[in-house]
């Protein structure tokens, strides 16, 4: 079976990785930059995790000691990271049974949610799965499409959810504002930029 990309606001959770090495440490970069608090449990904590403390100050944790069932209490989801294949199953039947959202690095069997590849501009972003089939497909796809992205898209991005309340405002009937909302699109598309003000309102009286 395929899996679902619900796209899942994290910011100001907690998630807790169970390992400090590299993966651990890939994994915490991918949710801090969504906002996510990350509380990391290992015996050994890579130096790159004192980095991260200052690069979002209050957001890390790090306790230098094994993981203890109790950890994933009010967790929001876990990740399994360590390179010990009996603790990571531990971790993720702990979770499972308590409906808690789990990833295990070394494992697909272990996770009820994955890590897609991913490309983020500013809030654009596109995930690629390979159904845990391919890292490297998804890895290689994803390159693909970051470099398909036109330049000024994360600009008219921010612009056109500026504009929506306004032409909400504007337009009341739903056809129109539709309408409008695809004509003011395809001009950036075409444009490869913002529109100006004169460019808006051309686009708006010819509805
Ligand atoms: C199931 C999943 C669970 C999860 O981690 O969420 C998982 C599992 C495993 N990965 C393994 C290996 C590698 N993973 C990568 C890379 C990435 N792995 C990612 C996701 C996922 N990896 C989830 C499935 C996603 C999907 O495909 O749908 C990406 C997309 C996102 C991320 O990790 O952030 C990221 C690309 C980031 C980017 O865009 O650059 C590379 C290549 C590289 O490092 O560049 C290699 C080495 C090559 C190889 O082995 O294929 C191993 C074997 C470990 C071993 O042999 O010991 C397992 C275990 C197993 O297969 O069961
Ligand atoms: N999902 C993915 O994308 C990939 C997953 N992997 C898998 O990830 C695993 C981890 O890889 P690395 O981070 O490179 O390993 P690493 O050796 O750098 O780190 C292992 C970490 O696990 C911790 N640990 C060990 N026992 C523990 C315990 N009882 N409680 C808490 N922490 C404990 C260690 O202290 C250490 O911090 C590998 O075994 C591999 O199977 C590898 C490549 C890609």
């Amino acid at each position: 079976m395929s899996y679902f990309p619900f796209f899942v606001d994290i910011s100001d959770r907690e998630c807790l990785i169970v390992g400090g090495g590299k993966i651990a440490y890939r994994k915490a970069c991918a949710v801090l930059k969504y906002g996510a608090k990350v509380l990391v449990v290992a015996p050994e904590i890579c130096e790159e995790f004192e980095l991260l403390k200052k690069e979002y100050t209050g957001a890390v944790k790090t306790w230098q000691r094994e993981f203890t069932d109790s950890d994933t209490d009010n967790r929001f989801f876990v990740i399994a990271a360590t390179d010990d294949e009996k603790i990571n199953k531990k971790v993720s039947e702990i979770c499972f049974k308590k409906n808690i959202l789990v990833n295990t690095v070394d494992r697909k069997e272990y996770c009820n949610f994955y890590f897609p590849s991913i490309v983020k501009k500013g809030d654009i972003v596109v995930g690629v799965s390979s159904g845990g089939k391919s890292p490297v497909l998804a890895r290689e796809l994803r390159k693909k499409i970051e470099n398909a992205i036109p330049e000024n898209l994360e600009k008219v991005n921010v612009w056109l959810g500026d504009l929506r309340p306004y032409i909400k405002e504007q337009i009341q009937e739903e056809e129109k504002r539709k309408e409008a909302f695809e004509n003011i699109y395809r001009m950036c598309e075409k444009k490869g930029d913002i529109l100006t003000e004169e460019e808006l309102d051309k686009a708006l009286e010819e509805l």
